[in-house]
Protein backbone atom coordinates (compact mmCIF):
# COMPACT_ATOMS: atom_id res chain seq x y z
CA UNK A 1 0.00 0.00 0.00
CA UNK A 2 1.69 3.43 -1.33
CA UNK A 3 1.51 6.03 1.01
CA UNK A 4 1.66 9.22 -0.10
CA UNK A 5 2.31 10.97 3.38
CA UNK A 6 5.16 8.79 4.03
CA UNK A 7 6.34 9.48 0.24
CA UNK A 8 5.86 13.55 1.18
CA UNK A 9 7.94 13.48 4.66
CA UNK A 10 10.42 11.51 2.65
CA UNK A 11 10.20 13.72 -0.18
CA UNK A 12 10.48 16.99 1.46
CA UNK A 13 12.34 16.38 4.26
CA UNK A 14 16.42 16.05 4.71
CA UNK A 15 16.07 13.80 7.50
CA UNK A 16 16.16 10.10 6.37
CA UNK A 17 12.83 8.72 7.80
CA UNK A 18 13.53 4.94 7.72
CA UNK A 19 15.49 4.92 10.87
CA UNK A 20 12.84 7.24 12.50
CA UNK A 21 9.78 4.41 11.22
CA UNK A 22 12.65 1.85 12.27
CA UNK A 23 13.13 3.10 16.10
CA UNK A 24 9.64 3.54 16.13
CA UNK A 25 9.06 -0.13 15.52
CA UNK A 26 11.94 -1.15 17.89
CA UNK A 27 10.13 0.44 20.62
CA UNK A 28 6.48 -0.99 19.56
CA UNK A 29 8.79 -4.54 20.00
CA UNK A 30 10.53 -3.45 23.20
CA UNK A 31 6.54 -2.66 24.52
CA UNK A 32 5.38 -5.97 23.43
CA UNK A 33 8.19 -7.69 25.01
CA UNK A 34 7.72 -5.86 28.31
CA UNK A 35 4.45 -7.70 28.14
CA UNK A 36 5.46 -10.56 27.57
CA UNK A 37 8.38 -10.80 29.70
CA UNK A 38 6.11 -9.21 32.55
CA UNK A 39 3.63 -12.47 31.83
CA UNK A 40 6.09 -15.11 31.91
CA UNK A 41 7.31 -13.23 34.99
CA UNK A 42 4.08 -13.47 37.04
CA UNK A 43 4.23 -17.61 35.82
CA UNK A 44 6.74 -18.32 38.87
CA UNK A 45 7.48 -16.08 42.08
CA UNK A 46 10.69 -18.43 42.78
CA UNK A 47 14.04 -16.61 42.72
CA UNK A 48 15.70 -18.52 39.62
CA UNK A 49 18.27 -18.07 36.81
CA UNK A 50 15.69 -18.39 34.43
CA UNK A 51 14.13 -15.28 36.40
CA UNK A 52 17.12 -13.31 36.58
CA UNK A 53 17.03 -13.53 32.77
CA UNK A 54 14.15 -12.48 32.19
CA UNK A 55 14.17 -9.39 34.73
CA UNK A 56 17.49 -8.78 32.30
CA UNK A 57 15.66 -9.06 29.24
CA UNK A 58 12.97 -7.06 31.05
CA UNK A 59 15.53 -4.16 31.68
CA UNK A 60 16.68 -4.10 28.30
CA UNK A 61 13.41 -4.20 26.29
CA UNK A 62 12.15 -1.16 28.55
CA UNK A 63 15.58 0.39 27.09
CA UNK A 64 14.33 -0.62 23.57
CA UNK A 65 10.94 0.96 24.34
CA UNK A 66 12.08 4.05 25.76
CA UNK A 67 15.35 4.71 23.77
CA UNK A 68 13.18 4.08 20.31
CA UNK A 69 10.31 5.90 21.16
CA UNK A 70 12.30 9.08 21.98
CA UNK A 71 14.31 9.51 18.86
CA UNK A 72 11.47 8.31 16.94
CA UNK A 73 9.22 11.02 17.96
CA UNK A 74 12.10 13.94 17.83
CA UNK A 75 13.03 12.78 14.75
CA UNK A 76 9.42 12.15 13.04
CA UNK A 77 8.87 15.88 14.82
CA UNK A 78 11.14 17.36 12.93
CA UNK A 79 11.20 15.88 9.95
CA UNK A 80 7.50 16.74 9.53
CA UNK A 81 8.14 20.36 10.85
CA UNK A 82 10.80 20.34 8.06
CA UNK A 83 8.97 19.36 5.08
CA UNK A 84 6.14 21.29 5.79
CA UNK A 85 8.20 24.89 6.48
CA UNK A 86 9.84 23.70 2.96
CA UNK A 87 6.74 22.84 1.34
CA UNK A 88 5.18 26.25 2.32
CA UNK A 89 8.33 28.44 1.63
CA UNK A 90 8.02 26.85 -2.00
CA UNK A 91 4.57 27.22 -2.38
CA UNK A 92 4.83 30.94 -1.44
CA UNK A 93 7.61 31.97 -3.85
CA UNK A 94 5.84 29.94 -6.58
CA UNK A 95 3.11 31.88 -5.94
CA UNK A 96 4.57 35.26 -6.37
CA UNK A 97 5.67 34.16 -9.91
CA UNK A 98 2.66 33.35 -10.79
CA UNK A 99 0.15 35.65 -13.04
CA UNK A 100 -1.82 38.10 -11.75
CA UNK A 101 -5.02 36.67 -13.26
CA UNK A 102 -4.03 33.50 -11.34
CA UNK A 103 -4.76 34.91 -8.29
CA UNK A 104 -7.20 37.70 -8.92
CA UNK A 105 -9.08 34.84 -9.64
CA UNK A 106 -8.84 32.64 -6.77
CA UNK A 107 -8.00 35.45 -3.60
CA UNK A 108 -11.85 35.33 -1.95
CA UNK A 109 -12.69 31.37 -3.55
CA UNK A 110 -10.62 30.12 -0.11
CA UNK A 111 -8.60 27.90 -2.61
CA UNK A 112 -5.67 28.87 -0.87
CA UNK A 113 -7.20 27.47 2.68
CA UNK A 114 -5.40 23.96 2.01
CA UNK A 115 -1.91 25.77 2.89
CA UNK A 116 -3.48 26.94 6.74
CA UNK A 117 -6.04 23.51 6.95
CA UNK A 118 -3.83 20.90 4.98
CA UNK A 119 -0.41 21.92 6.83
CA UNK A 120 -1.61 21.53 10.43
CA UNK A 121 -3.00 17.91 9.74
CA UNK A 122 0.00 16.80 8.37
CA UNK A 123 1.85 17.91 10.92
CA UNK A 124 -0.33 16.32 13.41
CA UNK A 125 -0.24 12.97 11.09
CA UNK A 126 3.45 12.40 12.11
CA UNK A 127 1.88 11.34 15.24
CA UNK A 128 -0.27 8.95 14.07
CA UNK A 129 1.90 7.59 11.26
CA UNK A 130 4.54 6.53 14.52
CA UNK A 131 1.81 5.61 17.16
CA UNK A 132 0.14 3.36 14.32
CA UNK A 133 3.18 2.01 13.10
CA UNK A 134 4.04 1.18 16.76
CA UNK A 135 0.71 -0.59 17.08
CA UNK A 136 1.68 -2.51 14.38
CA UNK A 137 4.83 -3.62 16.12
CA UNK A 138 3.37 -4.39 18.97
CA UNK A 139 0.49 -6.51 17.49
CA UNK A 140 3.84 -8.63 15.67
CA UNK A 141 5.46 -9.10 18.91
CA UNK A 142 2.23 -10.51 20.50
CA UNK A 143 1.39 -12.57 17.89
CA UNK A 144 4.37 -14.07 18.30
CA UNK A 145 4.21 -14.71 21.67
CA UNK A 146 0.78 -16.01 20.99
CA UNK A 147 2.66 -18.51 18.17
CA UNK A 148 5.20 -20.18 20.69
CA UNK A 149 1.60 -20.28 23.71
CA UNK A 150 -0.74 -21.40 21.49
CA UNK A 151 -0.42 -21.73 17.94
CA UNK A 152 -4.12 -22.90 17.08
CA UNK A 153 -4.85 -19.66 18.63
CA UNK A 154 -2.54 -18.27 16.67
CA UNK A 155 -3.96 -19.80 13.68
CA UNK A 156 -7.58 -18.50 14.14
CA UNK A 157 -6.12 -14.90 14.99
CA UNK A 158 -4.04 -14.68 12.28
CA UNK A 159 -7.15 -16.11 9.67
CA UNK A 160 -9.50 -13.25 10.79
CA UNK A 161 -6.70 -10.50 11.06
CA UNK A 162 -6.08 -11.76 7.38
CA UNK A 163 -9.94 -11.68 6.67
CA UNK A 164 -10.07 -8.17 7.99
CA UNK A 165 -7.23 -6.38 6.91
CA UNK A 166 -8.63 -5.78 3.24
CA UNK A 167 -11.82 -4.26 4.03
CA UNK A 168 -9.85 -2.03 6.52
CA UNK A 169 -7.22 -0.91 3.57
CA UNK A 170 -10.38 -0.58 1.32
CA UNK A 171 -12.46 1.91 3.61
CA UNK A 172 -8.89 3.72 4.03
CA UNK A 173 -8.77 4.27 0.87
CA UNK A 174 -12.19 5.80 0.16
CA UNK A 175 -12.02 7.85 3.38
CA UNK A 176 -9.21 9.46 1.41
CA UNK A 177 -11.10 10.11 -1.14
CA UNK A 178 -14.04 11.66 1.02
CA UNK A 179 -12.20 13.71 2.89
CA UNK A 180 -10.34 15.25 -0.12
CA UNK A 181 -14.34 16.45 -1.19
CA UNK A 182 -15.18 17.77 2.27
CA UNK A 183 -11.74 19.60 1.54
CA UNK A 184 -12.86 21.05 -1.54
CA UNK A 185 -16.17 22.12 0.75
CA UNK A 186 -14.62 23.33 3.61
CA UNK A 187 -12.69 25.84 0.98
CA UNK A 188 -15.92 27.35 -0.49
CA UNK A 189 -17.16 28.01 3.24
CA UNK A 190 -14.04 29.79 4.11
CA UNK A 191 -14.42 31.83 0.76
CA UNK A 192 -17.35 32.88 1.76
CA UNK A 193 -16.69 33.60 5.64
CA UNK A 194 -13.67 35.39 4.32
CA UNK A 195 -16.42 37.59 2.42
CA UNK A 196 -18.45 38.00 5.33
CA UNK A 197 -15.35 39.21 7.51
CA UNK A 198 -14.58 42.04 4.32
CA UNK A 199 -18.12 43.03 4.08
CA UNK A 200 -19.03 42.91 7.15
CA UNK A 201 -19.98 46.82 7.70
CA UNK A 202 -22.77 45.78 4.66
CA UNK A 203 -23.82 42.67 5.93
CA UNK A 204 -24.49 43.97 9.61
CA UNK A 205 -26.84 46.81 8.02
CA UNK A 206 -29.07 44.54 6.18
CA UNK A 207 -30.69 41.53 7.73
CA UNK A 208 -31.75 40.23 4.74
CA UNK A 209 -28.68 39.73 3.49
CA UNK A 210 -26.82 38.66 6.43
CA UNK A 211 -29.52 35.98 6.67
CA UNK A 212 -28.84 35.02 2.95
CA UNK A 213 -25.02 34.69 3.71
CA UNK A 214 -26.18 33.10 7.24
CA UNK A 215 -27.98 30.35 5.43
CA UNK A 216 -25.42 29.68 2.76
CA UNK A 217 -23.00 29.45 5.30
CA UNK A 218 -25.05 26.95 6.80
CA UNK A 219 -25.40 24.90 3.64
CA UNK A 220 -21.56 25.07 2.85
CA UNK A 221 -20.52 23.95 6.03
CA UNK A 222 -23.18 21.02 5.97
CA UNK A 223 -21.86 19.79 2.39
CA UNK A 224 -18.31 19.71 3.80
CA UNK A 225 -19.38 17.75 6.79
CA UNK A 226 -21.35 15.42 4.57
CA UNK A 227 -18.33 13.50 3.45
CA UNK A 228 -16.88 13.73 6.60
CA UNK A 229 -20.23 12.31 8.49
CA UNK A 230 -19.30 9.36 6.17
CA UNK A 231 -15.57 8.93 6.81
CA UNK A 232 -16.12 9.62 10.49
CA UNK A 233 -19.40 6.91 10.60
CA UNK A 234 -17.27 4.34 8.70
CA UNK A 235 -14.15 4.39 11.09
CA UNK A 236 -16.39 4.33 14.07
CA UNK A 237 -18.20 1.02 12.23
CA UNK A 238 -14.40 -0.14 11.41
CA UNK A 239 -13.57 -0.04 15.20
CA UNK A 240 -16.35 -1.97 15.90
CA UNK A 241 -15.95 -4.59 13.36
CA UNK A 242 -11.91 -4.73 14.56
CA UNK A 243 -12.69 -5.36 17.98
CA UNK A 244 -16.30 -6.89 17.45
CA UNK A 245 -14.58 -9.50 15.61
CA UNK A 246 -12.12 -10.06 18.15
CA UNK A 247 -14.72 -10.50 20.70
CA UNK A 248 -16.40 -13.18 19.08
CA UNK A 249 -12.52 -14.89 18.39
CA UNK A 250 -12.58 -14.47 22.54
CA UNK A 251 -15.90 -16.34 22.57
CA UNK A 252 -14.89 -19.05 20.25
CA UNK A 253 -11.74 -19.40 22.08
CA UNK A 254 -13.64 -19.41 25.67
CA UNK A 255 -16.58 -20.92 25.30
CA UNK A 256 -17.11 -23.41 21.73
CA UNK A 257 -13.29 -24.93 21.49
CA UNK A 258 -13.19 -26.61 24.38
CA UNK A 259 -16.45 -28.49 23.99
CA UNK A 260 -15.12 -29.98 20.86
CA UNK A 261 -11.18 -29.73 21.87
CA UNK A 262 -10.85 -31.14 25.41
CA UNK A 263 -7.09 -30.43 25.02
CA UNK A 264 -7.36 -27.28 24.52
CA UNK A 265 -8.76 -26.12 28.22
CA UNK A 266 -5.21 -26.56 28.95
CA UNK A 267 -3.67 -23.62 26.99
CA UNK A 268 -7.20 -21.71 27.29
CA UNK A 269 -5.47 -19.12 30.05
CA UNK A 270 -2.58 -18.44 28.37
CA UNK A 271 -4.67 -18.39 24.65
CA UNK A 272 -6.46 -15.53 26.53
CA UNK A 273 -4.08 -13.59 27.81
CA UNK A 274 -2.77 -13.67 24.43
CA UNK A 275 -5.60 -12.83 22.74
CA UNK A 276 -6.54 -9.70 25.39
CA UNK A 277 -3.14 -8.41 24.98
CA UNK A 278 -3.50 -7.88 21.33
CA UNK A 279 -6.61 -6.05 21.46
CA UNK A 280 -5.46 -3.03 22.70
CA UNK A 281 -2.68 -2.12 19.86
CA UNK A 282 -5.38 -3.56 17.18
CA UNK A 283 -7.62 -1.04 18.56
CA UNK A 284 -5.17 2.16 18.49
CA UNK A 285 -4.22 1.06 15.06
CA UNK A 286 -8.20 1.19 13.89
CA UNK A 287 -8.68 4.43 15.46
CA UNK A 288 -4.97 6.09 13.71
CA UNK A 289 -6.48 4.93 10.50
CA UNK A 290 -8.86 8.02 9.77
CA UNK A 291 -6.65 10.60 10.93
CA UNK A 292 -3.89 9.42 8.38
CA UNK A 293 -6.24 9.16 5.53
CA UNK A 294 -7.53 12.51 6.56
CA UNK A 295 -3.79 13.76 6.42
CA UNK A 296 -3.51 11.77 2.90
CA UNK A 297 -6.10 13.63 1.88
CA UNK A 298 -4.58 17.08 2.45
CA UNK A 299 -0.94 15.91 0.70
CA UNK A 300 -2.84 15.25 -2.18
CA UNK A 301 -4.58 18.59 -1.92
CA UNK A 302 -1.65 20.55 -1.39
CA UNK A 303 0.40 18.78 -4.11
CA UNK A 304 -2.84 19.24 -5.97
CA UNK A 305 -2.53 23.44 -5.56
CA UNK A 306 1.05 23.27 -6.19
CA UNK A 307 0.11 21.74 -9.29
CA UNK A 308 -2.27 24.40 -10.10
CA UNK A 309 0.26 27.31 -8.97
CA UNK A 310 3.12 25.65 -11.03
CA UNK A 311 0.75 26.14 -14.08
CA UNK A 312 0.00 29.91 -13.31
CA UNK A 313 3.81 30.17 -13.71
CA UNK A 314 3.99 29.08 -17.29
CA UNK A 315 7.37 27.24 -16.50
CA UNK A 316 8.86 29.83 -15.35
CA UNK A 317 11.72 28.60 -13.43
CA UNK A 318 11.56 29.65 -9.51
CA UNK A 319 13.00 33.31 -8.92
CA UNK A 320 16.14 33.80 -7.59
CA UNK A 321 17.25 37.34 -6.20
CA UNK A 322 17.30 39.94 -9.46
CA UNK A 323 20.77 40.78 -9.85
CA UNK A 324 20.56 44.82 -9.60
CA UNK A 325 22.12 45.07 -12.45
CA UNK A 326 19.11 43.38 -14.25
CA UNK A 327 16.55 46.00 -13.22
CA UNK A 328 16.53 48.99 -15.56
CA UNK A 329 17.00 51.97 -13.87
CA UNK A 330 17.62 54.06 -16.50
CA UNK A 331 15.31 53.88 -20.12
CA UNK A 332 13.83 56.60 -22.79
CA UNK A 333 10.39 54.94 -23.51
CA UNK A 334 8.19 52.29 -22.76
CA UNK A 335 4.96 51.54 -24.76
CA UNK A 336 2.49 48.95 -26.51
CA UNK A 337 2.77 47.99 -29.51
CA UNK A 338 -0.57 46.48 -31.04
CA UNK A 339 -0.59 45.29 -27.47
CA UNK A 340 -4.42 43.49 -26.55
CA UNK A 341 -5.71 41.57 -22.78
CA UNK A 342 -8.86 40.12 -22.45
CA UNK A 343 -10.84 38.76 -19.06
CA UNK A 344 -13.02 36.06 -19.98
CA UNK A 345 -15.78 34.43 -17.39
CA UNK A 346 -15.83 30.62 -15.79
CA UNK A 347 -17.50 29.36 -19.20
CA UNK A 348 -14.31 30.68 -21.43
CA UNK A 349 -16.63 33.57 -22.94
CA UNK A 350 -14.79 36.78 -23.49
CA UNK A 351 -16.04 39.47 -21.07
CA UNK A 352 -13.71 42.63 -22.06
CA UNK A 353 -11.47 43.11 -24.44
CA UNK A 354 -8.35 45.91 -23.52
CA UNK A 355 -6.95 46.85 -26.96
CA UNK A 356 -5.12 46.51 -29.27
CA UNK A 357 -3.03 49.52 -28.25
CA UNK A 358 -0.62 51.57 -29.56
CA UNK A 359 0.94 54.07 -27.10
CA UNK A 360 4.57 55.45 -25.99
CA UNK A 361 5.53 56.99 -23.28
CA UNK A 362 8.55 58.80 -22.82
CA UNK A 363 10.78 59.31 -19.79
CA UNK A 364 10.08 62.35 -17.04
CA UNK A 365 6.26 62.73 -18.67
CA UNK A 366 3.60 63.81 -16.56
CA UNK A 367 0.68 61.86 -18.14
CA UNK A 368 -2.71 61.67 -17.43
CA UNK A 369 -5.09 57.84 -18.04
CA UNK A 370 -8.62 59.59 -18.33
CA UNK A 371 -12.07 58.03 -19.30
CA UNK A 372 -15.55 56.61 -17.67
CA UNK A 373 -15.50 54.07 -14.94
CA UNK A 374 -15.15 50.22 -16.47
CA UNK A 375 -13.51 52.13 -19.86
CA UNK A 376 -10.30 49.95 -19.11
CA UNK A 377 -8.16 51.87 -17.21
CA UNK A 378 -6.64 49.61 -14.43
CA UNK A 379 -6.38 46.81 -17.16
CA UNK A 380 -4.31 48.96 -19.56
CA UNK A 381 -1.86 49.88 -16.47
CA UNK A 382 -1.43 46.09 -15.45
CA UNK A 383 -1.00 45.56 -19.24
CA UNK A 384 1.78 48.50 -19.53
CA UNK A 385 3.66 47.23 -15.93
CA UNK A 386 3.72 43.81 -17.37
CA UNK A 387 1.52 42.31 -14.34
CA UNK A 388 -0.47 40.79 -17.36
CA UNK A 389 1.19 40.05 -20.19
CA UNK A 390 -0.31 40.73 -23.67
CA UNK A 391 -2.48 37.90 -25.45
CA UNK A 392 -1.49 39.75 -28.63
CA UNK A 393 1.07 42.38 -29.77
CA UNK A 394 3.92 43.86 -27.43
CA UNK A 395 5.18 45.32 -24.73
CA UNK A 396 8.58 47.54 -25.31
CA UNK A 397 11.42 48.72 -23.19
CA UNK A 398 13.31 51.21 -25.40
CA UNK A 399 11.84 49.47 -28.68
CA UNK A 400 12.78 45.71 -27.36
CA UNK A 401 10.01 43.58 -26.79
CA UNK A 402 9.64 42.86 -23.05
CA UNK A 403 9.70 39.22 -22.88
CA UNK A 404 8.60 36.00 -20.36
CA UNK A 405 12.39 36.31 -19.44
CA UNK A 406 12.71 39.76 -18.88
CA UNK A 407 9.05 41.11 -17.96
CA UNK A 408 10.61 40.00 -14.06
CA UNK A 409 12.79 42.70 -13.89
CA UNK A 410 10.85 45.70 -16.40
CA UNK A 411 8.06 45.38 -13.70
CA UNK A 412 10.99 46.71 -11.50
CA UNK A 413 10.78 49.98 -13.65
CA UNK A 414 7.50 51.31 -11.70
CA UNK A 415 5.96 51.52 -8.26
CA UNK A 416 2.06 51.59 -7.99
CA UNK A 417 -1.05 52.70 -6.05
CA UNK A 418 -3.86 50.90 -6.80
CA UNK A 419 -7.10 51.91 -6.51
CA UNK A 420 -7.42 48.65 -4.42
CA UNK A 421 -4.35 49.01 -2.94
CA UNK A 422 -2.86 47.18 0.25
CA UNK A 423 -1.15 48.61 2.83
CA UNK A 424 1.41 45.54 3.97
CA UNK A 425 2.17 45.57 8.00
CA UNK A 426 5.95 46.14 7.51
CA UNK A 427 7.97 48.35 5.05
CA UNK A 428 9.03 44.86 3.07
CA UNK A 429 12.20 46.25 0.84
CA UNK A 430 12.57 49.45 2.17
CA UNK A 431 14.78 48.67 5.11
CA UNK A 432 17.39 51.13 4.44
CA UNK A 433 14.73 53.92 4.25
CA UNK A 434 15.82 57.11 5.99
CA UNK A 435 13.56 57.26 8.57
CA UNK A 436 14.24 61.24 8.38
CA UNK A 437 12.77 61.03 4.90
CA UNK A 438 9.61 59.06 5.79
CA UNK A 439 8.73 61.89 8.92
CA UNK A 440 9.28 64.39 5.96
CA UNK A 441 6.49 62.52 3.66
CA UNK A 442 4.11 62.37 6.54
CA UNK A 443 4.34 65.95 6.90
CA UNK A 444 3.91 66.38 3.44
CA UNK A 445 0.67 64.13 3.25
CA UNK A 446 -0.57 65.48 6.78
CA UNK A 447 -0.08 62.29 8.60
CA UNK A 448 2.73 63.41 11.29
CA UNK A 449 0.28 63.32 13.83
CA UNK A 450 -1.71 60.12 12.90
CA UNK A 451 1.30 57.57 12.98
CA UNK A 452 5.16 57.59 13.14
CA UNK A 453 7.99 55.26 11.30
CA UNK A 454 9.70 52.89 13.77
CA UNK A 455 11.27 49.71 12.97
CA UNK A 456 10.61 49.12 9.58
CA UNK A 457 6.56 50.25 10.10
CA UNK A 458 4.05 52.28 10.08
CA UNK A 459 3.18 52.73 13.99
CA UNK A 460 -0.17 53.14 13.38
CA UNK A 461 -2.13 52.32 10.00
CA UNK A 462 -6.29 51.92 11.26
CA UNK A 463 -6.76 55.50 9.68
CA UNK A 464 -9.72 56.66 7.43
CA UNK A 465 -9.66 55.12 3.70
CA UNK A 466 -8.17 58.20 2.61
CA UNK A 467 -5.60 58.45 4.80
CA UNK A 468 -4.42 54.98 4.58
CA UNK A 469 -4.27 56.07 0.47
CA UNK A 470 -1.88 58.63 1.62
CA UNK A 471 0.30 56.28 3.15
CA UNK A 472 0.43 53.72 0.22
CA UNK A 473 1.07 57.01 -2.03
CA UNK A 474 4.50 57.53 0.56
CA UNK A 475 5.57 54.30 0.36
CA UNK A 476 5.37 54.20 -3.51
CA UNK A 477 7.16 57.91 -3.53
CA UNK A 478 9.86 56.15 -1.20
CA UNK A 479 10.14 52.89 -3.65
CA UNK A 480 12.25 55.61 -5.45
CA UNK A 481 11.41 53.96 -9.21
CA UNK A 482 11.79 55.97 -12.19
CA UNK A 483 8.09 55.45 -12.90
CA UNK A 484 5.45 56.29 -10.40
CA UNK A 485 1.52 55.38 -11.05
CA UNK A 486 -1.31 56.43 -9.34
CA UNK A 487 -4.48 54.85 -9.82
CA UNK A 488 -7.28 57.41 -8.78
CA UNK A 489 -4.90 58.24 -5.38
CA UNK A 490 -6.55 61.85 -4.96
CA UNK A 491 -10.04 61.15 -6.56
CA UNK A 492 -11.85 61.78 -3.28
CA UNK A 493 -9.15 63.27 -1.02
CA UNK A 494 -10.42 66.60 0.24
CA UNK A 495 -10.01 70.06 -1.87
CA UNK A 496 -7.31 71.80 -0.53
CA UNK A 497 -4.89 67.90 -0.76
CA UNK A 498 -6.40 67.43 -4.14
CA UNK A 499 -4.87 70.98 -5.24
CA UNK A 500 -1.50 70.72 -3.54
CA UNK A 501 -1.30 66.50 -4.98
CA UNK A 502 -1.79 67.73 -8.80
CA UNK A 503 -0.51 71.61 -8.71
CA UNK A 504 2.53 70.37 -6.03
CA UNK A 505 3.03 66.81 -5.38
CA UNK A 506 3.27 65.20 -9.28
CA UNK A 507 5.19 68.64 -10.25
CA UNK A 508 7.70 67.96 -7.51
CA UNK A 509 7.84 64.35 -8.38
CA UNK A 510 8.59 65.17 -11.89
CA UNK A 511 11.46 67.27 -11.25
CA UNK A 512 13.14 64.76 -9.30
CA UNK A 513 12.75 63.15 -12.53
CA UNK A 514 10.38 60.17 -12.38
CA UNK A 515 8.08 59.85 -15.12
CA UNK A 516 4.38 59.82 -13.53
CA UNK A 517 1.12 58.27 -14.97
CA UNK A 518 -2.09 59.05 -13.48
CA UNK A 519 -5.76 57.82 -13.65
CA UNK A 520 -8.20 60.91 -12.61
CA UNK A 521 -11.22 61.84 -13.11
CA UNK A 522 -10.21 65.38 -12.30
CA UNK A 523 -11.03 67.06 -15.14
CA UNK A 524 -10.49 70.41 -13.35
CA UNK A 525 -6.42 69.59 -13.20
CA UNK A 526 -6.12 67.26 -16.57
CA UNK A 527 -3.46 71.21 -17.30
CA UNK A 528 -1.37 69.89 -14.84
CA UNK A 529 -0.37 66.66 -17.14
CA UNK A 530 1.56 67.14 -19.96
CA UNK A 531 -0.39 64.84 -22.01
CA UNK A 532 -3.74 63.39 -21.97
CA UNK A 533 -4.63 59.24 -22.70
CA UNK A 534 -8.45 59.12 -22.89
CA UNK A 535 -10.04 55.34 -22.74
CA UNK A 536 -13.03 54.35 -23.65
CA UNK A 537 -14.48 50.64 -24.26
CA UNK A 538 -11.02 49.22 -23.89
CA UNK A 539 -9.25 51.15 -26.52
CA UNK A 540 -7.37 54.74 -26.46
CA UNK A 541 -9.26 57.35 -27.80
CA UNK A 542 -7.49 60.21 -27.62
N1 LIG B 1 -9.83 40.72 -12.72
C1 LIG B 1 -10.82 40.89 -13.59
N2 LIG B 1 -11.44 39.82 -14.10
C2 LIG B 1 -12.43 39.96 -15.00
N3 LIG B 1 -12.87 41.17 -15.46
C3 LIG B 1 -12.27 42.27 -14.97
C4 LIG B 1 -11.22 42.20 -14.02
N4 LIG B 1 -10.82 43.44 -13.74
C5 LIG B 1 -11.59 44.28 -14.48
N5 LIG B 1 -12.45 43.57 -15.22
C6 LIG B 1 -13.43 44.11 -16.15
O1 LIG B 1 -12.73 44.85 -17.14
C7 LIG B 1 -13.37 46.07 -17.41
C8 LIG B 1 -12.38 47.23 -17.23
O2 LIG B 1 -12.03 47.30 -15.87
P1 LIG B 1 -10.95 48.34 -15.34
O3 LIG B 1 -10.83 48.12 -13.90
O4 LIG B 1 -9.74 48.21 -16.17
O5 LIG B 1 -11.68 49.73 -15.66
P2 LIG B 1 -11.36 51.16 -15.09
O6 LIG B 1 -11.42 52.07 -16.24
O7 LIG B 1 -10.10 51.15 -14.31
O8 LIG B 1 -12.60 51.36 -14.14
P3 LIG B 1 -12.81 52.34 -12.88
O9 LIG B 1 -12.67 53.73 -13.34
O10 LIG B 1 -14.20 52.00 -12.46
O11 LIG B 1 -11.78 51.93 -11.88
C9 LIG B 1 -14.56 46.17 -16.52
O12 LIG B 1 -15.71 45.87 -17.26
C10 LIG B 1 -14.35 45.11 -15.48
O13 LIG B 1 -15.54 44.49 -15.15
Amino acid sequence: MKSQLLEFYRRESDRPLKPVLMAMALSGVGTGMVVALANLGAESAQFTPMRSALLVLYVAAMALYLGGLRRALRGGYAASEQALQRVKARLSCRLLQADLGYVERHADSGRFTPLRQDTRLIAEAMTHVLFGLKSLALFAVSSLFMAWKSPATFGLVTLVFAATLPKLIRNYHRATGQTRASTEREGEFFGLFGHLVHGFKEVKLNRARSEAIQADLVAKARQAYAPRHQVNHRSVDDLQFSSGIFYVLLLVLVFVLPEFWPTHRDTIEQALSTVLFQMGPLTMFATTLPMLARAEAAVAELYALEAEIEAACHGRAAQEALPASAEPRVFERIGLHGASFHYTDAAGEVTFVSGPHELEIRRGELVFIVGGNGAGKSTLLKLLTGLYAPLQGEVRLDGQRVEACTRDAYRELFSIVFTDFHLFERLHGLEEVDAAEVQRWLQVMGLERKTRYADGRFTHTALSTEQRKRLAFIVAVLRNKPICILDEVASDQDPEFRRRFYRELLPELRARGTTVIVVSHDDAFFDCADRLIRLQDGRIVA
